[in-house]
Formats: C-alpha cells, structure tokens, sequence
C-alpha cells in the first residue's frame, strides 16, 4: 500500500463485475463502493497526475441519444450505499426492480452510480471517464482477433458456430455497437496522457464507440459470423450453423420449441439410450439464460456523441496516431468479425486449423442427417394423413398416377426411338 501510494502516476480503474444477473449488493461493492474507496486512496496519492475510470457507454442505456456527461440517478449513490449496509438480501432482492427502474440489469445501473460517485467524490483530482461500448476481439494488435473471455458476442459466436443457437430475438437492422479491445486500450492510454499533460478543467468523458464513425449493424454480424463458420468451421459442432434473428414472441418461442429445445431432448434421450449422461437441455437452458441477459442490447440502436474523442484525435501528434490508434473509420468490419470468429475458435475453443478439413466432413454428415430425418418425419406424417384423411388418399393416388404415366411415356418413346 505504501507504495502504491507513493509511486503511483496514474491510475486506470478497470477493475469491476460485468455479471448482468449479479444481485445488487454484490454489484455496488463492486462497482461503486470500491470505486469511492479507489477515489480515497488515490486522494492520498502525492504523485498522481490523473486518474481515468473505466464505465461503460451503456451506464445510461436508458437514454436514447447519450451525451458526454454524467446523468443524475433517481437515487444517491451514498444512500444506495447506505442502504446496503443495513437491508437484508431478500429485501435488496425485492426492491431491485424499483430501484433499477427501467435500466435491464443491476451491471449497467450500478456503472452509473459509479459515474456519480467519480462526480461527486473526485475532490481535486485529475480525473477522465472512457466509457467503451461492446468489447470485442483485437483488431490489430497484439494480432487480429485475440480474445480472451466469453462475454458479449464471444459466447454468442461459440454457441452459434457450433449450431446450438438458431434464432435470436433481435433486430438485424439494429446498430452492433462494436469496439475492438485494442482500440479501447489505446485510446484509454491516449486519456491517460492527455488528461495527465492539459489538465481540462473539468472531468471529461469519452465515448469508445464505433457507430458515429463506421456503423456496423447486426444483420450484417449474423451474416459474416456464418459465413466464417461455414468456410472454417467449428470442430464436432452439434448441427450446421444456422443462426436468424426473430422479432416477435411468437415466433421467438416457436423457435425456441422446434430448434432448441426439440434437438436438445432428442439428443438427451439418444444419450440416456446409449447408456450415457444427458446434458443437452442443461446446455440449452444456460444459453438461453444468456441470451436472455443480452437480447436487450441487440433489439435498440443508441447514438452517442463524440467530441471529446474527435478533439482527442485530433492532439495526438501523426506519430500517437499511428501507434495508439483508436480510429475505427478505417476498421473493415467483413474482415475484423472474420478475425474475431477465427480468435474464438482458436484462444477460446483451442482449436486447431489442421482439424478443419475434419470439421467440414463433419458438417457434411450432419447435413445428410439433417435430410435423412426431415425425409424420415415427411413420411411419418404423410403415412398418419393418409391413414386419417380421404382427401389425403386421393392426392397420393393422383400423385402415384401420374407418377406412373410418366414413365410409361417415357419408356414408350425409348422404344420407339430404338
Ligand atoms: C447470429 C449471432 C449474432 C451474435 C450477436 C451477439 C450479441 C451480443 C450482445 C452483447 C451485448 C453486451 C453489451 C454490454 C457491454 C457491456 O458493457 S458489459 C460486458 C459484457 N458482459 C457480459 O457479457 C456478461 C454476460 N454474462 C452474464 O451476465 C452472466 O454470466 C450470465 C450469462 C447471465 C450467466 O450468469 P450465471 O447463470 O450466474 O452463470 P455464470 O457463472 O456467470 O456463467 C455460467 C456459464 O455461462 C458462461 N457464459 C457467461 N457469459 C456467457 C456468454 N456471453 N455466452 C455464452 N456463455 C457465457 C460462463 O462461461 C459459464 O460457463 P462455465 O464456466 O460454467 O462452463
Ligand atoms: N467487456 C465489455 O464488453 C465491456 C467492459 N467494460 C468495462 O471494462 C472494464 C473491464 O471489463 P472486462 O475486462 O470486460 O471484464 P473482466 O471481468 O474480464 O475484468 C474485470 C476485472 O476486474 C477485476 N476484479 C473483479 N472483482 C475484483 C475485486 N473484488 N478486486 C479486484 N479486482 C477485481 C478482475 O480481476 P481478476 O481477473 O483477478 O478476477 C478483472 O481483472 C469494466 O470496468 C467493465 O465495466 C465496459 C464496456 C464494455
């Protein structure tokens, strides 16, 4: 502590839970207690030059068009905090969904209490704000498409590339606010420099995001992301990558009965009758959890403005540019969810190129499965029409007819030219 305290120049505060679900005690410790205690002891720190703290660009998702300020909280953060002290867990449960009001989860409520926190307790120090949008994979350095974590899109990529997810309730026109790691982290560094040598006079804020300069939407994502699962695939995937988005609750829940949960019991039943543990439905019921907590952010578009960001570009000397470069203008979007579908499959799934020409003989079989069983179930269901339905027998008849007159003809004008 002693010395932290004495030694350090700057300090960048990352450290927070990114759990959507987390209960709300355990998300303000973290995301806003800890950061007034951060704010404490950077306070006793002689050598400090700035102090940037990391949010995200969704802490006011609950705004359409978001500035670069800090929003009030309907409720102090310091009574918040108080509150947390005193209430037990099955109250703070409880009173959650009044308190959060209509942000989606406890993550992004929380992330705005810490904002209002860094506002009201920042005291003299130096401070900036960098609210990133969406992370994702690196774009460039320390090489396209590093990833570390499932969070995001990530989990969502595994689970589509290896034909667990479907369908997903979103709207494809809808703006994928994407930002690649490395971008983030440069323009973090730039903040740092920035705040530490100019000093701004008061805290500023600056948005990480990629719509206002090089929008991406998620239709186009959904494409591409089957179209690298397809050309590179994912070993021992469960059926063929086919994902879509759905955009009511009809059809929502109807492909949730037909493409995830009648697979998955299909398969549970062909494992407990080979003698082997089932847990395709506990598999299923956790992604569908997951994307439950994420369909929010893939349903809405926000804008967020850029100022401080432009204005940061524009003081960094050509040489900063290059070398911290956060100007996603000339990120080509096709070519950097490619990467990223690539960096899944190889830092998170550990695969490795030489297994993909098995992948895709893998995927073949289960494209001849997939014809072998929807042939299969067009029989059945015909046989038990035919069996029940008069109209139903006469089609066939007709069909089988003229089936039978067609080859009649031709074998007649064989012969004849013979
Ligand atoms: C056609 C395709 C289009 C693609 C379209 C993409 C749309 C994608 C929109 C993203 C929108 C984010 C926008 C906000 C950006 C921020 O500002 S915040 C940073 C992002 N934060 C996150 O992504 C956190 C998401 N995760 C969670 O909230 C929680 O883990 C969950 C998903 C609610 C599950 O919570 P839980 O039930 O308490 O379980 P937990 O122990 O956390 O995890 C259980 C398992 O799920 C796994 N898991 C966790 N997260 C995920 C995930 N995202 N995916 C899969 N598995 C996951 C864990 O690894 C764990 O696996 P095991 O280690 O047990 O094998
Ligand atoms: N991922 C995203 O899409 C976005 C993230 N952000 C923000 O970026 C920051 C980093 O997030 P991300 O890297 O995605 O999340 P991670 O969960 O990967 O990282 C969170 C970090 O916080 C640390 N941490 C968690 N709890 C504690 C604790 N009690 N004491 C000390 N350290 C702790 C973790 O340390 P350890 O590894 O030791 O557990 C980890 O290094 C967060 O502030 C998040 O809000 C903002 C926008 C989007």
């Amino acid at each position: 502590m002693q010395e932290l305290l004495s030694c350090t120049n700057v300090v960048f505060h990352c450290a927070a839970t990114v759990r959507f679900n987390d209960s709300l005690r355990h998300a303000v410790q973290l995301n806003v207690t800890a950061t007034q205690k951060l704010l404490l002891m950077a306070s006793q720190m002689p050598k400090l030059e700035a102090f940037i703290h990391i949010s995200t660009a969704f802490s006011n998702c609950n705004l359409q068009h978001i500035d670069e300020v800090i929003y009030p909280c309907p409720v102090e953060p310091k009574k918040i905090i108080d509150s947390m002290e005193w209430l037990d867990d099955a109250i703070v449960e409880e009173i959650t969904p009044k308190l959060i009001r209509d942000w989606p989860n406890t993550y992004t409520y929380t992330k705005a209490l810490g904002e209002m926190v860094v506002h009201q307790e920042s005291g003299n120090l130096n401070i900036a704000i960098v609210r990133p949008s969406i992370v994702g994979a690196t774009w460039q350095e320390p090489f396209p498409g590093w990833v570390d974590n499932v969070n995001g899109p990530s989990g969502l990529i595994i689970a589509t590339g290896k034909g667990f997810l479907r369908a997903l309730r979103g709207a494809p026109m809808a703006v994928a606010d994407l930002i690649p790691v490395d971008t983030v982290v440069n323009l973090t560094l730039a903040v740092g420099w920035y705040t530490a040598v100019h000093r701004p006079k008061s805290t500023l804020i600056y948005h990480c995001t990629s719509s206002n300069f090089n929008p991406c939407h998620w239709g186009k994502m959904g494409f591409q992301i089957l179209a690298t699962c397809e050309k590179i695939p994912f070993e021992r995937a469960f059926r063929r990558p086919y994902a879509d988005f759905t955009t009511n609750t009809i059809t929502t829940q109807y492909q949730n009965a037909v493409s995830h949960w009648a697979p998955a019991i299909i398969y549970d039943l062909y494992l407990r009758l080979t003698g082997r543990k089932p847990r395709m439905t506990k598999l299923m019921n956790r992604l569908l959890r997951t994307v439950s907590v994420l369909e929010y952010f893939v349903n809405r578009s926000w804008e967020w403005s850029t100022n401080n960001t432009e204005m940061l570009m524009s003081e960094l000397s050509p040489e900063d540019q290059r070398v911290f470069n956060f100007d996603v203008r000339q990120l080509n979007w096709l070519e950097y969810i490619e990467n990223y579908v690539l960096g899944v499959k190889k830092y998170l799934l550990k695969e490795d190129m030489a297994g993909v020409p098995e992948a895709k003989q893998h995927l073949r079989r289960l494209r001849n499965i997939h014809y072998l069983f929807n042939t299969a179930l067009f029989l059945i269901a015909w046989r038990l029409l035919i069996a029940r339905s008069q109209m139903a027998r006469n089609v066939w008849l007709f069909i089988v007819s003229l089936c039978y007159k067609c080859i009649s003809y031709f074998r007649a004008s064989s012969s004849l030219k013979a």
